[in-house]
């Protein structure tokens, strides 16, 4: 069963480029992680290489011990972030973090639109439940994994109820008849569910009709089922090919189960360390590596799901994309997340990676 060309491609924004010491190499622009520079760099690549998707995972707490020496999970807030870097691209399509756990339906909603606004519609959500984060909000975890994804299908339905009570097309702007918004298409959504109480409308229209394109993460049962009923794309961590087949599978059988047969693609994490020979790729890995990464290993899934925990290729530009190719003929992926692992990946990433995946017509070629 293999995967239906082309591949969705996305480039993951966290800058997994700073993570274990590749941040202290020079050129390594870590001074304006919080800057726009490195990350602005690396997005408008991405874009020009014909990358569909510029994906941004959050952490919504910080462990200060690890940032003392490691800075990549740190960072802006994702939907400012992208709203800032959308000015420095034109065609990739923003997928900031949200976490159903945490986050007010209200709040999330007006920064998506606010964020279709100001990007020309170029919007999808990653939707999360968030392993961190508890001594931050007041509202409470949801105790079970199914009620955490059950107040996230409900978290969807209000988010996209917000959207649709504020149309675009709802915006007349008529100067003669001195009518602004016409209050026939701008309604409040009044809804009263087991989680939310939310009236709306939302003060800000919506640009494209129809919902956002959905991304989905996390992999337990119920998480899964979430994403088989709602989901467009799933993000995985998938080290193993084969299990990465089975869990391709598995989500396609509920998807199917579900009714929607073909589609929910799954975009697995794939963590690039790119050089022009295989030993100065091992070499900058050794580089990189971190005195986290040991620990990390056993750690449960963290929230910012560590590149150490996906599949991972440490090469030439050439091995990436067989591995690719690889992994595509044995189905087990729609699409992949590339985390580059320093700036010399960024850049191969885009400049040969891309290239050669369009060679082997597992993706369009880039627009000029
Ligand atoms: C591949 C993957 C990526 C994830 N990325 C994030 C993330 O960026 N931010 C976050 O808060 N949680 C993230 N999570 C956590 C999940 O949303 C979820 O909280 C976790 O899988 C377990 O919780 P559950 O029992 O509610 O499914 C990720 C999980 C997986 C498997």
């Amino acid at each position: 069963m293999t995967a239906s060309a082309p591949l969705t491609t996305a480039f993951g924004l966290a800058p997994t480029w700073l993570r274990g010491h590749a941040w202290r190499r020079p050129g390594s622009g870590v001074e304006e992680l919080f800057a726009g520079g490195a990350v602005a760099d690396a997005v408008r690549a991405a874009d020009a290489a014909g990358f569909d998707l510029a994906f941004r995972p959050d952490a919504l707490a910080v462990d200060p011990v690890r940032a003392a020496t490691a800075p990549d999970r740190l960072g802006l807030d994702p939907v400012v972030q992208a709203a800032s870097l959308a000015a420095a691209t034109t065609r990739i399509r923003f997928v900031p973090t949200v976490s159903a756990t945490f986050a007010e339906p209200f709040d999330a909603a007006r920064r998506l639109v606010s964020l279709e606004q100001l990007t020309g519609g170029r919007v999808g959500w990653n939707i999360v439940t968030s392993l961190d984060g508890d001594g931050n909000f007041h509202t409470p975890r949801t105790a079970d994994s199914e009620g955490r994804w059950r107040r996230a299908a409900e978290f969807v339905d209000v988010v996209e109820a917000l959207r649709a009570s504020f149309p675009a097309d709802a915006v007349v702007a008529d100067r003669e008849a001195g009518v602004f918004v016409d209050p026939e298409r701008m309604r409040p959504i009044d809804h009263e569910g087991e989680f939310f109480r939310v009236a709306g409308p939302l003060p800000t229209p919506s640009v494209q009709p129809g919902r956002l394109p959905l991304l989905q993460a996390g992999a337990s049962p119920a998480g899964l089922a979430f994403a088989a009923e709602r989901a467009d794309y799933v993000f995985t961590a998938a080290p193993d090919a084969d299990a990465a087949v089975a869990e391709r599978s598995r989500l396609r059988e509920l998807a199917t189960a579900a009714g929607r047969a073909g589609a929910v693609r799954v975009l697995a994490g794939l963590s690039l360390v790119l050089a022009e020979s295989r030993r100065d790729a091992v070499e900058a890995a050794r580089g990189i590596r971190s005195p986290f990464d040991g620990a990390r290993r056993r750690e449960r899934l963290a929230s910012a799901a560590p590149p150490e925990l996906h599949w991972s290729v440490v090469g030439t530009p050439d091995d990436a994309a067989a591995s690719i190719a690889e992994r595509v003929e044995a189905g087990a992926i729609d699409g992949f997340v590339a985390f580059p692992g320093d700036t010399t990946s960024v850049r191969l990433v885009c400049e040969r990676v891309m290239p050669l995946l369009a060679a082997r017509g597992l993706v369009a070629p880039a627009a000029d």
